[in-house]
């Protein structure tokens, strides 16, 4: 390979439920693209974040948390994560190193065997181990597949992050800029808007919503720096009384 050539792939993001993969994609590219909260399959949709430096571009495909789907919702969200691991360059498949390696875990790993793709295995959230439990889960999960490498990461803290850009740069294939240098998403601002009020809503009403809850913005205005955001009454009334969002993350 020349030197200097620029780099580019698509990279999707697996793991089960709640295991960090969007935390990981905003730590990368250093905004907000892919909401979190501590409520597994929080991610709906295959959402496309872009990562791009002088060096190349890498197209990371966040995708909803595979499970074994006990609803219609489920199904949906779960045929978007299989359809990410088609026409990819690599893997990053995650898993949470401060739980014990589940059946959940298993069940996309198995998955994992119909793609011809380098497959990386980040045992995250390393922020809650010590050394000897981090060597722990290494070996533990060694055998589970044929791995290109196993990285300890903390999506939380950055911690090995830079490592994995690292070893991904080493797989790329030359390849043109898919998408503009200041581009890092493919969803609309109203997307956005509407799930950053979803993880709010998440993040406070416990017990009220179900976690099936979709929120709709009706309407946007672009004010020079400010938006001005529109849903059904409904949900500001929701909104207002529980005190969920702060003026500035409301209208900004
Ligand atoms: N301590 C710690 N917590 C983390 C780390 N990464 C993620 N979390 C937390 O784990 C929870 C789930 O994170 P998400 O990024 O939403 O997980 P996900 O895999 O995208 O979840 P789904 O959308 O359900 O598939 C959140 O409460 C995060 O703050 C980490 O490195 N360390």
């Amino acid at each position: 390979m020349e030197e200097n050539q620029f780099l580019s792939g698509f990279v999707a993001v697996v793991g089960r439920p709640n295991v960090g993969k969007s935390t990981l994609i905003n730590y990368i590219v250093r905004q907000k693209v892919s909401i979190v909260s501590d409520k597994a399959q929080t991610t709906r949709n295959r959402i496309l974040c872009i990562y791009t430096d002088a060096a190349g571009q890498i197209v990371f495909l966040d995708t909803p948390g595979i499970h074994k789907p006990k609803h219609k919702l489920g199904e949906y969200m779960d045929a978007a994560a299989y359809q990410s691991l088609r026409d990819i360059d690599a893997v990053l498949f995650l898993v949470a190193g401060n739980e014990k390696k589940g059946p959940g875990d298993l069940f996309v790993a198995e998955k994992l065997n119909a793609c011809k793709v380098p497959v990386f295995l980040l045992i995250n959230k390393v922020d809650l181990l010590t050394k000897a439990e981090i060597l722990q889960k290494i070996t533990e999960y060694r055998s589970v597949y044929p791995f290109a490498g196993i990285i300890p990461v903390s999506a939380r803290t950055g911690d090995n992050v830079a490592t994995v850009m690292g070893e991904l740069k080493k797989i790329l294939p030359p390849g043109p800029q898919y998408f503009p240098e200041d581009m890092v998403t493919d969803q609309p601002e109203r997307v956005l808007a509407a799930e950053i009020i979803r993880e709010k809503l998440l993040l406070s009403l416990r017990e009220e919503i179900p976690h099936a809850i979709a929120v709709y913005v009706d309407e946007m205005k672009k004010r020079e720096k400010i938006r001005s955001i529109f849903g059904p009454p409904c949900m500001w009334n929701e909104i207002r009384k529980n005190g969920l969002l702060s003026v500035k993350t409301a209208v900004f």
